[in-house]
């Protein structure tokens, strides 16, 4: 078990009306969405984890994908800028919330852009998406920041999907796992496997060997398990429709 926490948001009334970029609008079903995002929270608070729910933003349709508004690296918590206009309210109460949790803050400023999404950390190395929504200016920023705490940053591209961990993410040793056509360069990583599903791409560790991931990805589930891990699986089919996953669901902040 472990002691450490997460931070949710609640989704927005207006959850079916969040930004596509990369797939065709189909219809959200908000009221299962609600469902499957407190079955999200449980199955954190079941591997142990304390939720700290973030105050609501109503306003805003993509809230509840509450990782893209921060990049935590050891006691700071870097505050991201979106890259899509219509998500920067989004990042005040976030703000508030990780400080309540004791840690500093510092901000990604204009004309830097960042979504939290973009940025895959394994151990002290940053991988930060370079694409969409995250531009140059908030990459070197973001390097300000980190690397006097240790971090090397490295910015890979993205072309093909929404944010970095929208293609890759990482097992607990350091291995990336992606699907490699939407993958834009394997290569950046010293260790990578291609998973055979979009989704399988996406896991959050939960500690102890087990991967949180979506129910959509059951061959790359299977291989996680050959592999020795433990999935966790749960339903978030809602949000994937408006290309979220399970890491864009919570910022994890390990003690
Ligand atoms: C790793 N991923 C994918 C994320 N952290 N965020 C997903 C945000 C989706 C939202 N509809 C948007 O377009 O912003």
């Amino acid at each position: 078990m472990t002691s450490d926490r997460a931070l949710i948001r609640r989704p927005s009334p207006r959850l079916a009306e969040g930004l596509i970029t990369h797939i065709e609008r189909v219809p959200v079903d908000v009221e299962l969405a609600a469902r499957q995002w407190q079955q999200y929270v449980d199955a954190l608070a079941e591997a142990g984890w304390t939720c700290v729910e973030v105050s609501p933003v109503d306003d805003c349709p993509d809230g509840v994908f509450v990782e893209d508004t921060m990049v935590v690296f050891r006691d700071l918590a870097v505050i991201a800028r979106a890259g899509a206009d219509e998500r920067r309210p989004e990042a005040a109460e976030a703000e508030r919330a990780v400080a309540a949790q004791g840690y500093r803050t510092a901000n990604i400023t204009e004309p830097g852009t960042l979504d939290g999404g973009d940025i895959l950390k394994i151990g002290s190395t940053v991988y930060a998406g370079l694409g969409g929504r995250t531009n140059q200016t908030g990459i070197d920023q973001l390097r300000g920041f980190l690397e006097p705490l240790g971090a090397q940053v490295i910015a890979v591209p993205v072309s093909k999907v929404l944010h970095l961990k929208s293609a890759v993410t990482a097992l607990p040793d350091g291995t990336v796992i992606g699907y490699e056509p939407l993958t834009d360069d394997p290569g950046a990583f010293p260790k990578f496997l291609a998973v055979p599903e979009e989704a399988g791409a996406h896991v959050v560790l939960l500690g102890e060997g087990r991967l949180l991931m979506g129910a959509s990805a059951p061959k790359s589930a299977e291989l996680f398990r050959e592999l020795g891990y433990t999935p966790v699986v749960v339903d978030i089919s809602e949000f994937e429709k408006l290309e979220g996953c399970v890491t864009c669901l919570s910022v994890r902040l390990r003690s």
